[in-house]
């Protein structure tokens, strides 16, 4: 008979507790240290046998209806190709394993070896210092008394033993797309963790971008060569947008005799990555594929955060104040900052509860409008006469309907195909610049657009920390045999199956508490009438629906791929 109630064993709710505590600090390492009481184990990858004692109350995994549904459900729109992909793994207590590609799904018999970590005088002092195989890292940390286990990640981290031989690796790392702080950490963190931890000296460096691939000589990098590269901003390999031929890419790295392919970028980046990984797989190749997510915006999906992402927000404080400055000193002031964020608002959100001196912040998720009752003139208004100056936060994807209604242009697009966008920033300083003028009302405004400024510089400490560790985490997996976007997910270092984080963008929920925390913090107005916040809900859920539904498919596939039906 089922039980209603699911019991963690003690060193899982033990693990609970010191994820929650870490999640409290910036980014601190995972330890690897497996469960003490589980000896070390070293299953083959695929057959891992599931993390729960015998000392739970069993639940009959039909008693939760939402894993029948995903067991039933067929009908829904994953892409063929993703599905044959898709490796998930069912457990009790309605546990999920959304697992990442091994070089053993496709090539059976690989010969393995012991990592040389074991012999790494730095770290073999270290108590289990390799993650225990079966160890995964759940998507969501809140759950109810009886609500099923849910999905779950690979852990990151050095495994005992390794599919490459070290003097054999031949890696390569590229960066695409725009820049971010922190880009030169990680390449130099993951020349020299190659070098400093697995003895592999065989690095290479791909020029400006994915095209770089197959126009440009390959750049050795020793840990000499990248030595001080962390302090500066950019990316010391160039990058680009464009240029993503996946025959040619794959030709090259073929024919250079690559196996490891380290791939720096955002959401596109990582779209390329995971085809790159399905061709090398088409081929047979024995390669891993190890894509390091990168954006300032932190639009990518599952992920806690993405690296650069406080230093950007740090660097934009600079900007806010200097607006504060300005419009306080005039008359009627208003400081007026553009920040990046093309479809979603973190920066402008996190820069403006931060700073506190910022009136209004504008996101592309919260739709605006200018005029009449509890429209932007009418804020601006009113806190120009209860305060005298006044100042707002623009992320640069915000209130592009607006301006397309009243400036008619052709869409533009970059060459990866983005969106190239209105200066949302120019625009809204002349359009409060006329309101003002109709109401005669003297007036100062000062626009500041630091965009570039805010992505260009170095990482800060937290966020070295952060790319060294991802840089570690991608090595680690790609070592064991792994192909995979790493990221930190609820605290944890996990490895991420390429779809994953492909499938859907990270948006600023405007029906979250940080939404509501920031409209409290400015005082501005919503801009959402009572149909708005419904749809807005609405949305929400049809999205929520939509994921578990793609997990039901994908679930449905494996199952099917399995023969297990
Ligand atoms: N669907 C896709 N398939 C294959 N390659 C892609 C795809 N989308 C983008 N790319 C390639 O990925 C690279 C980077 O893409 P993009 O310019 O969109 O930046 P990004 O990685 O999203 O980074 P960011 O948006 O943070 O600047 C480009 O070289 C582009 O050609
Ligand atoms: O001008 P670039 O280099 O194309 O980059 C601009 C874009 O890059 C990002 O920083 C990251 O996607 C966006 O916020 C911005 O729109
Ligand atoms: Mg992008």
């Amino acid at each position: 008979m089922a039980s209603s109630h699911i019991i963690l064993p003690k060193e899982e709710e033990a693990e609970a507790e010191a994820e929650a505590e870490t999640r409290l600090g910036t980014v601190v390492e995972a330890d690897h240290d497996s469960p003490a009481q589980l000896p070390l184990q070293d299953h083959a990858p695929g057959k891992a046998a599931l993390p729960f004692s015998a000392t739970c109350v069993r639940i009959s995994r039909d008693s939760y209806p939402n894993l029948r549904a995903l067991r039933n459900a067929s009908a829904l729109n994953l892409h063929d190709d993703d599905a044959a992909f898709v490796k998930l793994e069912e457990g009790d207590y309605g546990y999920v394993l959304d697992d990442v590609p091994h070089l053993t799904d496709y090539i059976p018999d690989l010969p393995t070896y012991p990592n040389p970590l074991q012999d790494h005088p730095a770290y073999s002092t270290v108590k289990q210092y390799f993650v225990n195989a079966d160890d995964t890292v759940p998507e969501k940390v809140v759950v109810q008394k009886n609500s099923p286990r849910g999905v779950h990640f690979r852990r990151a981290g050095p495994r005992q033993r390794v599919y490459f031989e070290s003097e054999e690796v031949k890696a390569c790392i590229v960066t695409c797309g725009g820049l971010c702080p922190g880009l030169n950490t990680v390449i130099r963190e993951l020349v020299c963790g190659l070098s400093h931890m697995y003895n592999v000296n065989n690095v290479f460096g791909i020029q400006n971008g994915y095209k770089g691939f197959y126009s440009s000589n390959y750049l050795p990098m020793t840990p000499k060569s990248v030595n001080d590269i962390h302090k500066r901003g950019g990316t010391v390999l160039g990058t680009s947008r464009g240029g993503h031929d996946t025959k040619k890419i794959v030709d090259n790295i073929q024919d250079r005799g690559i196996n490891q392919v380290y791939i720096i970028g955002g959401d596109g980046t990582q779209k390329g990555a995971y085809e790159i990984y399905k061709e090398i797989r088409r081929r047979g190749l024995q390669v891993a594929v190890a894509g390091i997510p990168k954006t300032i915006d932190n639009d990518i999906a599952v992920i806690d955060k993405s690296f650069g992402f406080d230093t950007a927000v740090e660097e934009a404080q600079r900007a806010i104040n200097a607006a504060h400055v300005e419009a306080s000193s005039a008359e009627n002031g208003i400081g007026l900052v553009k920040l990046m964020g093309r479809y979603s608002g973190f920066i402008a959100m996190y820069a403006t509860l931060a700073s506190r001196d910022v009136d209004c912040c504008l996101i592309p998720e919260s739709p605006f409008y200018l005029e009449g009752e509890g429209g932007l003139f009418e804020y601006v208004d009113r806190r120009l006469k209860e305060n005298n100056h006044m100042v707002i936060v623009v992320a640069e994807g915000a209130g592009q309907d607006l301006i397309a209604q009243s400036i008619p242009i052709a869409d533009q697009q970059d060459a990866s195909g983005n969106k190239l966008l209105l200066d949302v920033g120019l625009w809204l300083t002349h359009k409060i610049k006329d309101y003002c003028k109709s109401k005669k009302m003297e007036m100062t405004i000062k626009y500041i657009d630091p965009t570039y400024m805010i992505r260009a510089i170095p990482s800060n400490a937290s966020d070295n920390v952060y790319c060294t560790l991802l840089a570690h985490s991608a090595i680690h997996g790609a070592m064991a045999g792994y192909s995979f976007t790493v990221g930190m997910v609820n605290g944890r270092h996990s490895y991420i199956p390429f779809h994953r984080v492909t499938s859907t963008r990270n948006k600023v929920r405007i029906t979250d508490r940080m939404w509501a925390r920031l409209l409290s913090s400015t005082n501005q107005p919503s801009f959402l009438s009572k149909e708005d916040i419904d749809a807005a809900r609405e949305a929400d859920k049809a999205a929520n629906n939509r994921k578990n539904g793609e997990n039901a498919k994908k679930q449905h596939a494996s199952v099917l791929a399995k023969g297990e039906k």
